[in-house]
């Protein structure tokens, strides 16, 4: 049997959040597209977790192209997917490694559990393929454990780690590794960090030192401060962007655990409302399901036209 093709994949990872918008839009079946269509409408997306400006944004769109034509669902389905591309397409913004000198310094940030470690391994395979040099960073010394996960990742794909006691100083870490990755030309450095959102202060901490020391090597770098959202979390990922945007700097997104959960659309309201780059989202725990993020296809599958 072939193996299934990328969008396949994306489809069935995508089914639970396509068939929860399908069914929240089902409702509305072959209609005229009046205010109370729209009310429909505007709900259905509300309830798929585009979040209500989204919604709001795409009832607008709607009924200044459509209104009070007579509409199928599927002409439905496929007006609103034309809707969620407008809003996906800006900001799909793959990660480039742009910076010199090199390494350009990556740091991951996010809750325990959103996928961040195995993130971290999935970008550095990516990278890998497309021939670039990688080295990790396990700058979440918070836990022994996160130490220990981001080796085992580390040998999997055959990238170098700069590692430090469990407890040891992040930035300590984090100078070691670009300095080590400038030695031997590397070309990404990916960091771990403690992404604990308990204690803003002390994270907020945490990553000016990281900054600061950084910023004695290269004023430049980080070149990239990557938010991990797990979108199992539903609008809850919204509310961690706000709080790490403002602590962290956020400068772009990855979710990941989009295969298998409902809340796909949050993917949307992520966009709508911070409109910070998203450059992958995860499908899957093995080190291939890190994908590029395609505004067109992603939101066909979500509106379930794909
Ligand atoms: N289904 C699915 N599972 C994922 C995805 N990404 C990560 N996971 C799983 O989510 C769990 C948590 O992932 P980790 O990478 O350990 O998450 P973390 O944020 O580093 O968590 P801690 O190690 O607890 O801090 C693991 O079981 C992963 O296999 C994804 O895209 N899809």
């Amino acid at each position: 049997m072939s193996e299934p093709s990328w969008s396949d994949k994306l489809f069935g990872g995508f089914r639970k959040t396509s068939d929860r918008l399908s069914e929240n839009l089902s409702v509305v079946s072959t209609a005229k597209l009046d205010d109370a269509t729209l009310d429909d409408v505007e709900d259905a997306l509300i309830m798929s977790d585009l979040g209500p400006s989204a919604a709001a944004r795409i009832r607008a769109k709607l009924a200044e192209k459509r209104f009070g034509l007579t509409i199928t669902e599927r002409e439905l389905k496929e007006a609103v997917a034309e809707e969620i591309a407008a809003i996906l397409r800006p900001v799909a913004v793959p990660l480039d490694i742009v910076a010199f000198p090199r390494p350009q310094v990556i740091l991951v940030i996010g809750v325990n559990g959103s996928g961040k470690t195995t993130t971290i391994a999935k970008l550095g395979h990516w990278l890998q393929e497309d021939d670039y040099e990688v080295m990790l960073a396990a700058g979440d010394t918070f836990r022994a454990a996160a130490i220990g996960q981001l080796k085992i990742w580390a040998e999997r794909i055959g990238a170098p780690i700069i590692t430090g006691p469990e407890g040891g100083d992040p930035s300590a870490i984090v100078f070691d590794g670009v300095k080590k990755a400038t030695e031997i030309g590397t070309d990404a450095l990916i960091v771990d960090t403690a992404g604990r959102l308990q204690n803003k202060r002390e994270l907020m901490d945490e990553l000016a030192k990281i900054r600061k020391v950084l910023g004695r090597l290269n004023p430049e770098a980080p070149h990239d401060v990557i938010l991990v959202l797990d979108a199992t979390n539903g609008q809850n990922a919204l509310s961690q962007i706000e709080i790490f945007k403002e602590v962290a700097g956020v400068t772009g997104l990855i979710m990941t655990k989009l295969d298998g959960t409902a809340r796909g659309g949050v993917l949307v309201a992520a966009a709508e409302q911070y409109g910070l780059p998203i450059h992958a989202i995860g499908v899957g725990e093995t080190l291939d399901d890190l994908r590029p993020f395609d505004p067109d296809l992603v939101a066909r599958v979500i509106a379930g036209v794909a």
